[in-house]
């Protein structure tokens, strides 16, 4: 007798900078045989066209004017996920702290928002259509870009460990002021008017703060099979 394939699921996972949203959702979705989309990256992609572009982010206007000019692609393989701009590989340059420190006022105009959501959507649909199923990463997936998702993860953590992790990754970065970026970029995300970061009302939440990302992980694996299984 042959065994059913486990259905395709989808999975939002959201929380603030520094959580483990990336690294955690990548090692679930390569561990389970599902596609990862780090929507974050697209953000910055957009951001990185901007600044390239020499428009002024300073004018939500001159944003919003282009918000559809530059051709984003991601790669949804968890062990290799790419992201490019008008055929360029920017994986690189989208982490650099100039695009760090953009990042927010891009994402914060409406249209922007609107465009990058409508191509998150048909990611993820394409995803599920295949059978595969996703993981996907962000800041809104849950409450907006994917609110029938199988299963909502908000992880979070205090500053004090996401500064640690932050500044342990850029090598001797100063952790107060890693942490006092992390927070500032927190409050603007928080605290825009169109799809803010935010919890979902039906999302599990996970505090990170004194667990290994094994521990995260493990933990984020067990809830989705569970939710593969009742499915
Ligand atoms: N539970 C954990 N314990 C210790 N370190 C962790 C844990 N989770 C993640 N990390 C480390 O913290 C750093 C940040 O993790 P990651 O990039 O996954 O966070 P994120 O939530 O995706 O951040 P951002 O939203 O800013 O992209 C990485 O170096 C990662 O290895
Ligand atoms: N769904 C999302 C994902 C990301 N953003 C914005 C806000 C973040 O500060 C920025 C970069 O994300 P990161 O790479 O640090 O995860 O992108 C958002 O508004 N919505």
């Amino acid at each position: 007798m042959e065994t059913a394939a486990p259905a395709a699921v989808i999975v939002a996972i959201d929380g603030p900078s520094g959580t483990g949203k990336s690294s955690t959702s990548k090692a679930v979705a390569a561990q389970l045989g599902l596609s990862y989309l780090d929507t974050g990256a697209q953000y910055r992609a957009i951001t990185w066209w901007m600044v390239n572009n020499g428009i002024d982010l300073t004018d939500p206007t001159a944003i919003a004017a282009v918000a559809g000019k530059a051709e984003i692609l991601s790669g949804t393989d968890p062990a290799a996920p790419t992201i490019t701009v008008d055929g360029t590989d920017v994986a690189g340059p989208i982490r650099t702290g100039e695009v760090t420190s953009k990042v927010s006022a891009v994402s914060a105009v409406p249209e922007v928002r609107a465009r990058i959501t409508e191509l998150q959507r048909s990611i993820a649909a394409s995803a599920a259509a295949d059978g595969v199923g996703m993981v996907v990463e962000g800041r809104d997936i849950g409450t907006t870009v994917l609110p029938d998702a199988d299963l909502k993860i908000f992880l979070t953590a205090s500053p004090e460990a996401r500064a640690a992790r932050r500044s342990g990754e850029l090598k001797g970065a100063d952790v107060k002021a890693t942490q006092e970026a992390l927070i500032k970029r927190d409050a603007a995300d928080s605290s825009r008017k169109t799809s803010p970061l935010a919890k979902a009302g039906d999302a599990v939440e996970v505090d990170t703060t004194d667990l290994t990302l094994q521990q995260v992980i493990e933990c984020v694996v067990t809830l989705v099979e569970e939710k593969r299984t009742s499915k």
